[in-house]
């Protein structure tokens, strides 16, 4: 068996062009048009890449995007004083803090410090609490993206055994909370699972989100299970320079698995779609507005 590639840019692209074409309605019917800030504190490579696509992907989209750029000593205060203005901000209907934050900011008081509304992250703790009560949230980006594929993918997943490798806030535990609002059945394991092989190996869906290179192995996985791979790890190449790989180790499962994504090109380009998909969403609520289908769990 060789595994169906699942083309999470081409999803993505879809995706970006719907929220497009509803975007455009939005402005022409009722003079509204979402706008999302983005919040950046510091320099790290990775995050002003993410953050200079989020903002190119918000324009295209045909919404607002506003920037702010701080530099990595910025105090708590200063940067609670700006979520604060932004919460304020009826132009402004999302509100993204690119993380990781800079160690002395504590991440967990500035996320919960934006108006769960505009929190179009889905970080905030009053999001999680509606997402674990299966009551309509703001979702997680990574996780909603890789819900969506996995619906695309094997349609209804009402029975089928998952497992998330990975507990991490961001990815691991929404991810079985949306799983778990499918009906699957759901393991999460984490680094003191025991014998993660043969639980692996017992799962229809497999979602690897552990940040370790090339962890999940083909011998792990049940023939025709369906692989997300959200792993994005820069690894050296024998020949010199690096690649990008995910969490699975790609050549070894595609023969066995039934679908897999790859990296890149699959899960990835689903998170920043996906922020649009919530900013859209946000901006509707916001208004009062019905919220377009299939942005949404
Ligand atoms: N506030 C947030 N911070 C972070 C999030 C998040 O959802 N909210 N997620 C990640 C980073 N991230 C978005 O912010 C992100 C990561 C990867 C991609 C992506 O498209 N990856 C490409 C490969 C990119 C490359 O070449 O390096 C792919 O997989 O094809 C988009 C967004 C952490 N921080």
């Amino acid at each position: 068996m060789t595994a169906q590639i699942i083309d999470g840019k081409a999803r993505a692209a879809a995706l970006r062009a719907d929220i497009a074409t509803h975007v455009a309605r939005l402005s022409q019917d009722h003079g509204v048009t979402p706008g999302l800030a983005v919040v950046l504190v510091g320099e790290d490579p990775a995050s002003q890449v993410y953050v200079r696509s989020k903002g190119r992907q918000t324009v295209e989209a045909g919404m607002e995007s506003f920037e702010h750029k701080l530099p990595a000593d910025t105090s708590e205060d200063a940067l609670l004083a700006l979520i604060d203005d932004l919460n304020k901000d009826p132009q402004v209907h999302g509100i993204l803090v690119q993380l990781p934050l800079p160690d002395h900011l504590d991440s967990d008081l500035v996320i919960n410090a934006i108006d769960p509304a505009k929190d179009v992250d889905g970080f905030h703790i009053s999001n999680v609490g509606l997402l674990g009560t299966g009551q309509d949230a703001m979702v997680p980006c990574t996780p909603l993206g890789c819900l969506m594929l996995l619906r695309e993918t094997l349609g209804d997943l009402s029975g089928m055994d998952a497992v998330v490798i990975g507990r991490s806030n961001i990815v691991g535990k929404p991810m079985a909370h949306l799983l778990l609002g499918d009906s699957c059945t759901v393991t999460i394991a984490h680094s003191r699972t025991r014998d993660l092989p043969a639980r692996v190996a017992a799962a229809d869906i497999v979602v690897a989100a552990v940040g370790r290179p090339q962890m999940v192995k083909g011998d792990w996985i049940k023939p025709g299970a369906t692989v997300i791979d959200v792993g994005i790890n820069r690894i050296d190449k024998p020949e010199g320079g690096t690649r990008l790989v995910g969490d699975v180790d790609f050549d070894s499962v595609a023969p066995v698995a039934g679908a897999i994504t790859p990296v890149p090109g699959g899960v990835g380009p689903m998170t920043i779609a996906c922020l649009l998909a919530n900013t859209l969403t946000a901006c509707c609520r916001i208004h009062g507005l019905p919220v377009p289908e299939g942005l949404t769990a």
